[in-house]
């Protein structure tokens, strides 16, 4: 039986990365074999164009086609082979990313993205998406604490997380989105996602 895909999506600092390790136990003691990823990244080749995305200005065109040409190597070469073999596959950021920064961030055409994700992804899309929703202010807060020198996305202003804010809400119709109030301390955080993975996944949903 094939595994299930799960994609962690917010704007920067909204505290996926911090969930990744309580979903991942989440699954684990219930027997779930899981296989981590990220985006940018995940493959040799995509880990490599992620620094120039993260730190090289280029157009919003240029970004997509740069985010769509790792998710390619990252899909054929991680994400499908994993699944395949009953792995679950567990990715900070996919697809709703490119829509929510180069669409809603950089204003970049939904056409052009829908044409990338039909090229790259065809019908291919996550089981479930965990979307981490969080006022850009309260993210900035805590990227300043964490005191990380931020990359270049991360240095955008308020109306850009704004933007991408709204573009992660644009897709939250989306039968597989589900939105966490990401505003939570950690463990409230916790019990939200605890929440809709029993919901989404009902015959995991008992005690390990
Ligand atoms: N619920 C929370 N409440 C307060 N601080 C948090 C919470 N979750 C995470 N943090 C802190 O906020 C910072 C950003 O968290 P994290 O790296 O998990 O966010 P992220 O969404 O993965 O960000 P990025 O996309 O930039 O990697 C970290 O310093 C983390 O310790
Ligand atoms: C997949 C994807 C990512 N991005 C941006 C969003 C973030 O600012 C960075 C990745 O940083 P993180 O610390 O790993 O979250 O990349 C993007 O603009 N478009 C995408 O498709």
């Amino acid at each position: 039986m094939s595994g299930k895909f799960i994609t962690l999506e917010g704007i920067d600092g909204a505290g996926k990365s911090t969930q990744l390790d309580t979903i991942q136990h989440w699954l684990e003691v219930r027997g779930v074999v899981v296989r981590r990823t990220r985006e940018p990244g995940g493959t040799a080749l995509a880990e490599a164009l992620r620094p120039l995305l993260l730190n090289t200005p280029m157009s919003p065109l240029s970004e997509a086609l740069l985010v769509f040409a790792g998710r390619h190597d990252h899909v054929t070469q991680v994400i499908e082979p994993a699944l395949a073999r009953g792995e679950w596959v567990l990715s900070d950021r996919f697809v709703d990313a490119s829509f929510a920064y180069q669409g809603g961030g950089r204003g970049l055409s939904q056409d052009i993205l829908k044409t990338l994700e039909t090229w790259v992804c065809a019908d291919f899309q996550p089981d479930l998406t965990l979307w981490f929703d969080l006022d850009p202010d309260i993210a900035a807060q805590r990227l300043a604490r964490a005191r990380q020198e931020g990359d270049r996305f991360e240095r955008e202003e308020r109306a850009f997380f704004e933007r991408v804010r709204a573009g992660y809400e644009a897709r939250s119709h989306l039968p597989r989105v589900y939105r966490i109030d990401a505003a939570v301390e950690p463990r409230t955080l916790a019990e939200q996602v605890d929440g809709v993975l029993r919901r989404a996944f009902p015959s995991l949903a008992g005690s390990p």
